[in-house]
């Protein structure tokens, strides 16, 4: 079996490089910082605080502050960099550098703040407002904005902080539009309980969500119980710096930070994945050493060694949140690539307890697939559990059985008749189980076509798709996997339709889901224009391609190779428009009045559009467009996405282990933010319960759930039926 890195069940974020290094005598060298970053980056840990934005007077350790985010963001795209800034010039240097996510710190303690950013409380939260309006004027693409409560837990200069101040200061940085609230016990006074109801008031204050992290001191040795209490009552993120450097230069007697490599021997050898490679963590500490070598160290799990009893964590991620609307709904799944995966994914996500049932020995093809299918696996196997089982062996086939009989619901997705070969059609485990609802995802529905097998690509190129996405006379499929994607959805409306009718008559039913019929539901737009004009429309990859509106286009901005998407779909709009770029002859113009007029003249207002837009800077362009709420895009790339700042603000990116991606030759990152469904319940959006399984993970569980007794597993895991679940 694969190894498999942790999975995350909490981010640890390293604070090293910036907090770490502010209080340490001497200035490290920017290689040497980025030669530490990396180290503990392909340790695994996914966000660090990388520098401290501050004038270079004030702190000569983070003079290199730019450099080193700049070099960061291009390294390890996959690594979410953090910087510090005091103030709004802090924020707007580390914006440009790179920053995905910005910390302005903000002290509970009046005396702090004083020596800290030489502002009183009130003004630093004043300019946390700033620097919040400022970054919504950068529209997409800005950073996320924190406000970090240093000195939340007492202050050596002002001595206690009453909780009511702090959870006033909280509400405040809330109101002033802080994106999340994070609680900083700088000089390290905190205790369990102090933590508790602080964390608990400040919660109840600004809501769940806006919570941030808990950055923790180990003055008194209190920090590794200040973050169990922080774990246990929901927190999910912590701070921390390798080798306990740190503290802050301007709290008398405040010290390091909590060690992180101690943070995650506590968190993994308590059951709680954090995706850090421990051993290569502590590994980490000598590069740290070559590059400082005047700071000492702390940290004790580096000075006793990883202990023999010491086992990483394994098993679900914690997951505060309840499981989901489809609970006690018991899915299994017989899927392969994407279209079976997806319709899981989607159940799954909603709560349902989907088993994957995978064949023997290395599990399911589609872990091994390279190039354009690399992603796959990791992608659409999330919150679901692996079991390893030749079905081809009766012994096998009959332990399924076992599984099936107690299921809700069974869905697959292979070649027409394969099913069947093996004794799971619907026919055979309708009569084990009349309640079952079976959902084949297939080609074809049920018609000439139906014994053919079927990949997006076919129905894309049958189904009209590729013709009107290419250049005339060139059939180009759409850039992702859509139909099987969307084919795996509808096969998830079918199911929900069929557990809904199963509630009035007791039985379950066979429901069908069609590639090549999802593909018609993208069609239709298109086969109506065809029969009104009565002839077939130009595909969008026709430049000529008629465009019912003035401007819907990409432009060129300034910047050499930055472009921009604008689309002006109404009347209101295009007036607007015109008056915000100083095409006012155009607005005034009585020959463009409808939307049919402006459409006919895009030749020549295109070309007046994309002079003015050419003078102006992309965040320029945007941040205008965006006041004038006139619909824009920048033109992403997939790794742009994982800085998203609405994707990241919003729950919209789930932390899931790429482990599964066999094919990988060099994985570059062992975890990266993947959408999660695109919907909000009551609840929230709907979470990651499980990574991705590893090849029967669940195996022994699985069946002994179903009723095996623990000899039967054995002897099937013996005899090589059951594999990977010992
Ligand atoms: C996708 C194809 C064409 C592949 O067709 P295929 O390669 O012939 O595979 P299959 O579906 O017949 O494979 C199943 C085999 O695995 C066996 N099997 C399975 N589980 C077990 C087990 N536990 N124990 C033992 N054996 C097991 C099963 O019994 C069968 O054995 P066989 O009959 O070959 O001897 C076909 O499956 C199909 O048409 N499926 C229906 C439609 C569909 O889902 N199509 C694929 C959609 S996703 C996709 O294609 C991605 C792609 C390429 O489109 C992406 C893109 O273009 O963007």
């Amino acid at each position: 079996m694969a190894e498999v890195p942790a999975a995350p069940g909490v981010v640890i974020r390293e604070v090293g490089p910036r907090d770490g290094l502010q209080n340490a005598k001497a200035v490290m060298a920017s290689a040497d910082k980025l030669a530490w970053i990396a180290a503990m980056a392909a340790a695994g840990l996914a966000e660090m605080e990388v520098a401290s934005f501050v004038p270079p007077s004030a702190m000569p350790q983070m003079a290199d502050a730019a450099e080193v985010t700049r070099a960061v963001r291009a390294r390890h795209p996959g690594l979410r960099a953090v910087a510090l800034a005091p103030n709004l010039r802090g924020a707007m240097n580390a914006a440009a550098a790179g920053a995905q996510a910005i910390v302005i710190p903000v002290s509970a303690s009046e005396a702090h703040s004083r020596a800290n950013v030489r502002r009183a409380r009130d003004e630093q939260v004043a300019e946390v407002r700033r620097v919040v309006e400022w970054a919504r004027d950068l529209g997409a693409g800005r950073p996320v904005i924190e406000a970090g409560i240093s000195t939340a837990f007492g202050c050596s200069l002002q001595g206690a902080v009453p909780e009511r101040d702090v959870v006033a200061l909280a509400r405040a940085l809330a109101e002033a539009g802080a994106d999340v609230v994070a609680l900083a016990d700088t000089l390290g006074y905190a205790t369990p309980s102090h933590l508790r109801r602080l964390v608990r008031a400040v919660r109840a204050e600004i809501g769940p969500d806006r919570l941030g992290n808990l950055h923790l001191h180990d003055t008194l040795g209190t920090a590794l119980a200040n973050a169990m209490a922080g774990l246990e009552e929901g927190v999910r993120g912590f701070d921390g710096a390798l080798g306990g450097l740190g503290g802050c230069p301007f709290a008398p007697g405040s010290v390091g930070n909590v060690a992180t490599e101690d943070l995650v021997h506590l968190l993994e050898a308590e059951g709680v994945r954090t995706g850090i490679d421990l051993p290569r963590l502590i590994a980490a500490r000598e590069v740290l050493r070559a590059g400082l070598p005047s700071e000492p160290l702390q940290g004790r799990v580096a000075a006793a060694g990883l202990p023999p009893t010491f086992r990483p964590a394994a098993g679900p991620v914690p997951d505060a949140k309840p499981a989901g609307p489809l609970a006690g709904i018991r899915v299994v799944e017989f899927s392969h690539m994407v279209m079976g995966p997806s319709c899981g994914m989607i159940l799954a996500d909603l709560g349902a307890d989907v088993i994957k049932v995978e064949p023997g020995p290395r599990g399911d093809n589609t872990r091994r697939l390279t190039g354009a299918a690399l992603g796959f696996f990791p992608t659409f196997n999330r919150n679901k559990r692996s079991l390893c089982l030749d079905l081809k062996r009766p012994e096998g086939a009959a332990a399924a059985r076992r599984l099936v009989a107690g299921a809700d619901v069974v869905l697959e997705n292979f070649r027409p008749g394969a099913m069947e070969a093996l004794g799971f059609g619907y026919a055979a485990l309708s009569r084990l189980n009349p309640r079952l609802v079976y959902c084949s995802c297939k080609g074809f529905l049920p018609g000439p076509y139906e014994h053919r097998t079927a990949l997006d690509e076919v129905v894309q190129m049958m189904g009209g798709l590729a013709y009107m996405t290419g250049p005339p006379g060139r059939p180009l499929r759409a850039g992702s996997s859509v139909n099987d994607i969307m084919g795996g959805m509808f096969g998830a409306i079918a199911i929900l339709a069929a557990l809904r009718e199963r509630e009035a008559t007791g039985r379950g039913g066979l429901v069908q889901s069609g590639l090549f019929e999802t593909n018609m539901v993208l069609m239709a737009q298109h086969m109506a224009r065809a029969a009104i004009e009565g002839e077939d429309p130009e595909p969008f990859g026709d430049p000529a391609m008629r465009k019912p509106w003035p401007v819907y286009d990409v432009f060129a901005a300034a910047e050499p190779d930055e472009q921009v998407f604008v689309g002006v779909v109404g009347e209101g709009q295009w007036r607007a428009f015109c008056g915000a770029f100083g095409l006012d002859d155009l607005r005034d113009d009585p020959g463009l009045a409808t939307m049919g007029q402006l459409a006919e003249a895009r030749p020549r207002i295109l070309p007046r559009v994309a002079q003015v837009f050419a003078g102006l800077p992309k965040a320029e362009l945007m941040a205008r467009l965006e006041a004038l709420g006139v619909p824009f895009a920048p033109i992403a790339k997939p790794s742009d996405l994982f800085a998203d700042p609405h994707l990241l603000a919003s729950g919209g990116l789930l932390p899931v282990d790429l482990a599964g991606a066999e094919g990988a030759r060099e994985p570059r990152a062992a975890s990266a933010g993947l959408p999660a469904l695109p919907v909000a319940l009551a609840s929230g959006r709907p979470g990651l319960r499980r990574q991705p399984p590893r090849v029967g993970e669940h195996g022994a569980e699985v069946l002994r759930e179903a009723g095996l007794a623990e000899d039967e597993i054995r002897r099937l895991a013996e005899t090589g039926i059951l594999a990977g679940a010992a």
